[in-house]
């Protein structure tokens, strides 16, 4: 999990894919490589979801405070949901106006 300013460096800590250098790979794509190392594509499934607030005004902690009620109530239909097809990752993307 990431949070900051936008420009603070969550995606680059997360999601670097190092390409070029295995040693600059990001948090996150360091953990689905421990994870598809352990699973046999004849018998596993792995499903991948990735969640996004992205809060707009200042007031944080009353947005958040919503965001946890939204969550705790499953009210899945306050997010915006789109799914890459080719890669089957879910980016679930929760807007604060
Ligand atoms: N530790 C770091 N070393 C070098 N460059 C960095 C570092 N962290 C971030 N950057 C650079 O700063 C810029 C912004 O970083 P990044 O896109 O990761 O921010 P972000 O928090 O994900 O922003 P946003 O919330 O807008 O998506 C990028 O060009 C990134 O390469």
């Amino acid at each position: 999990m990431a949070y900051g300013q936008t420009g603070t460096g969550k995606t680059y800590t997360l999601g670097r894919l190092g390409e070029e250098d295995t040693a600059n790979r990001g948090t996150m794509v360091r953990a689905m490589e421990d994870i598809l190392a352990e699973v046999s594509p004849e018998i596993d499934s792995v499903l991948v979801s990735y969640l996004q607030v992205v809060v707009r005004r200042s007031r944080c902690n009353h947005y958040l405070s919503e965001l946890h009620k939204t969550l705790l109530d499953s009210c899945i239909s306050q997010f915006t949901a789109t799914r890459d097809l080719n890669c089957g990752l879910a980016n679930l993307r929760y807007m604060v106006a």
